[in-house]
């Protein structure tokens, strides 16, 4: 196979200019984290520096990431700059709460994740695939496509038929697109001056900005769950099977009290974004390596013939996928769409023996774990291969976690895998994708990570 590395930005030198630069990004919350990240960082085992008086710890041990994600989860509950960055779009939910009231919710929402489970979603995830593949069908030969877009499209209409059983319009599509491409570029903006000032104010343009993308996301939200949930308090439940009637009927746990409409839509709000936000991310870079190594995409073309043959895709024949699993693997390895989890220290602890205070901060990194130059062999090389062997099977034993690890491990891991297994079969099996001369997308992270330019490439019919 091709040995292809992907473009991403490296460091130059620090100097006093960089440095300056660096502090007015991180201020202003506008730039991008993986620039920052020097090469040592790649090869260390934990980072720990001091900003405001405040400890940072970057952790890259595997055993203290387990120590703070697994068998020390209590002392290390999610930092507060996750709520605070994400309230105004998904409430107080599953994904930012701690202690009780995210074992509640955990506990809740549990019925509703067992409709995310293949049997009952696959007959929706391969409709929505379906249109998809008619949307790239009736384009000219050699379009060129905007396939973050694609991907947002295909993944939202998944997720929001498994929540709602109705599938979503190109108008909608295009509407919650960029409302959420605003707020991943105005939110850290708006937050990052509370993350050491907690007093600070929130104020300007970008609070404005993204505060309005959210709400206008919550609104088209809050159209879908308003009618359903007054049926269901009016005793009048509809007869879908799907995501949204699971958190109607859930009871809490204690008081036996169903949720209010607002509880609802945090949950609902929290599900879709979770929901496609990182698949669409990681589809789209797939898509790209793909196509800058067309001797894997031909194998991949391939397999998907092989496997799905000609007419509509089953489970059964989607479950027999190999090439296709390892690809997308390979991508998450590359990139990880949450690619720094925060987590705040409770108690004083140490780490690596090295003290750790109450309020301080430890990030995991699941970009610097995965291209860690101890850990993986050619870290930085796209190759699907590698988890064929004994080396790769143990670096990704200790050294990937794409969906985070314990008890707040991602819910849906399985659905996202399963999607990507049929959105790459359905795919590759009917259309070749070629890059752009001169169009070479690198990874920026900020909410998920996406590219700086998009993802632009030509679509061509097999
Ligand atoms: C490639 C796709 C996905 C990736 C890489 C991913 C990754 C993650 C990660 C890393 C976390 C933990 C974050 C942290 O600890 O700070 C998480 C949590 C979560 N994910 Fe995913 N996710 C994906 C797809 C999905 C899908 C499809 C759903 C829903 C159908 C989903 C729902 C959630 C929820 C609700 C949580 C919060 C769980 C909790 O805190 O109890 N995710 N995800």
């Amino acid at each position: 196979m091709s040995k292809f590395c992907p473009a991403y930005p490296r460091p130059a030198r620090t100097t006093w200019a960089r440095r300056w630069r660096q502090l007015v990004g991180h201020l202003t919350g506008q730039d991008n984290l993986l620039a920052q990240l020097t090469e040592r960082a790649y090869q260390m085992q934990m980072g720990h520096s001091q900003v405001a008086g405040q400890g940072i710890f970057m952790v890259n041990d595997p055993e203290a990431v387990r120590q703070v994600l697994v068998s020390e989860h209590r002392q290390f509950p999610k930092h507060r700059f996750m709520d605070d960055l994400l309230r105004r779009l998904v409430g107080v939910s599953i994904f930012t709460s701690n202690g009780a009231t995210w074992t509640r919710q955990r506990r809740m929402m549990e019925p509703a994740f067992e409709l995310t489970r293949m049997e009952h979603a696959f007959g929706a995830m391969r409709e929505a695939v379906e249109d998809a593949c008619a949307r790239l069908r009736a384009l000219p030969p050699g379009t060129e496509v905007d396939i973050d877009h694609e991907t947002t499209w295909v993944t939202a209409d998944i997720i929001l038929r498994a929540l709602f059983s109705q599938p979503l319009s190109g108008d909608e599509a295009r509407a919650i697109y960029d409302a959420f491409v605003t707020f991943q570029q105005e939110a850290p903006a708006a937050t990052m001056p509370q993350y050491q000032h907690r007093w600070l104010p929130r104020w300007g343009g970008a609070a404005r900005r993204a505060d309005a993308a959210a709400q206008a996301i919550r609104e088209a939200l809050y159209r879908q769950v308003r009618p359903r949930h007054a049926a269901a308090v009016a005793g009048e439940p509809g007869p879908q099977q799907d995501i949204l009637a699971s958190l109607l009927q859930a009871r809490d746990p204690d008081t036996g009290k169903p949720w209010s409409l607002d509880e609802v839509v945090d949950e609902v709000a929290v599900i879709f974004l979770a929901g496609h936000e990182t698949s669409a991310g990681t589809l789209a870079w797939c898509l790209d390596l793909l196509a800058r190594t067309p001797d894997i995409q031909r194998q991949a073309h391939d397999e998907a013939r092989q496997v799905l043959g000609e007419g509509p895709a089953s489970l059964e024949r989607l479950r027999k996928v190999d090439l296709i699993r390892r690809i997308f693997r390979e991508t998450l390895r590359l990139y990880p769409p949450l690619s720094f989890f925060v987590r705040e220290a409770t108690q004083a602890c140490s780490l690596r023996q090295t003290p750790v205070r109450p309020g301080d901060s430890v990030v995991i990194s699941p970009w610097l774990i995965h291209r860690h130059r101890r850990y993986w062999e050619r870290p930085d090389e796209f190759d699907p291969d590698r988890y064929l062997d004994d080396a790769g099977r143990a670096a990704s034993a200790q050294a990937f976690l794409p969906f985070s690890l314990g008890p707040r491990v991602c819910v849906g891991a399985g659905f996202a895998l399963q999607e990507a297994n049929l959105v790459l079969a359905c795919l590759l099996r009917e259309f070749e994708f070629r890059p752009i001369p001169g169009h070479q997308p690198q990874p920026v992270a900020r909410l998920t990570l996406r590219s700086d330019l998009g993802i632009r490439l030509t679509v061509h019919p097999r």
